[in-house]
């Protein structure tokens, strides 16, 4: 069985204060101890989060990282320094990291392959934009980002790697995939994971739902077969919603 995972992504949002604030309402609150929770926190919030979060299940995820361990690489994080941190999960290949800063599936690859190898587990996100949807080319889309993102990920590091499934006209627009789209997409990586190792590895491999997921729209995402869990963006931001969508059974 897979555990289903919750992971807020607050983008560019809060500060430490804020950051502090909110995870204290959110620890206040009552979580499904059944679901993994994560937050995944801007770098500047990240010492704080995991030291607040020490004594409780929420895990500490960034939303980036580049690949080298350390040299010149002006303004960029490196994996030791999350390790350092005791961050677990990095979000790699966000549309939004590939649409405004330009990352391509090679840097995209040589992160997730970097993050594996410091034992961090990537957040692989992958996901079309409204033209290619309305040329019914999301597949083909999906298809080539994950298998040159995946590109040299052993079978032993695949099930440790969450895939994101995020169409991009779903994202902070409002406007939510109807569950059985996202069900159908995220049975299609199901398949393709199969094809690049096997029925049983892919079996394993937990994949999210995420644009516009909401606590009145995450239940009825959560239940389809092929979606294990959420990255959720704006609803993640508030703690009463984010325990809303951890608790989405009750
Ligand atoms: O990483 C999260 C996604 O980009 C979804 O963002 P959203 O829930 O604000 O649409």
């Amino acid at each position: 069985m897979r555990k289903p995972i919750i992971a807020g992504n607050w983008k560019m949002n809060n500060t430490v204060t804020e950051t502090l604030t909110l995870l204290k309402e959110i620890t206040s609150l009552d979580l499904d101890k059944e679901v993994e929770k994560v937050v995944v926190v801007p770098f500047t919030s990240a010492y704080s989060a995991v030291d607040l979060l020490k004594d409780s299940d929420i895990k500490v995820g960034c939303q980036n990282m580049y690949y080298e361990e350390s040299g010149a690489y002006t303004g960029e994080i490196s994996p030791l320094m999350l390790n350092d941190l005791g961050i677990e999960y990095v979000i790699i290949g966000h549309s939004e990291r590939r649409e405004i800063f330009g990352e391509d599936d090679n840097l995209i690859n040589n992160k997730v392959i970097s993050a594996l190898k410091h034992n961090i587990n990537p957040i692989l996100c992958c996901g079309e934009t409204l033209e290619e949807r309305e040329n019914n080319k999301q597949e083909e889309k999906v298809r080539n980002q994950l298998i040159n993102d995946l590109k040299d990920v052993s079978a032993e590091d695949i099930t440790k790697v969450v895939i994101a499934y995020e169409p991009i006209w779903a994202i902070g627009t409002g406007k939510t995939a109807s569950s059985n789209d996202a069900e159908e997409m995220c049975k299609f990586i199901r398949n393709l994971l199969k094809e690049l190792y096997n029925e049983e590895l892919a079996e394993k491999v937990r994949i999210q739902y995420g644009g516009s997921v909401k606590p009145n729209n995450v239940s009825e995402i959560m239940e389809k077969e092929n979606i294990d869990g959420a990255l959720v963006g704006g609803a993640s931001l508030k703690a009463d919603n984010y325990a809303a969508l951890v608790n989405f059974r009750r």
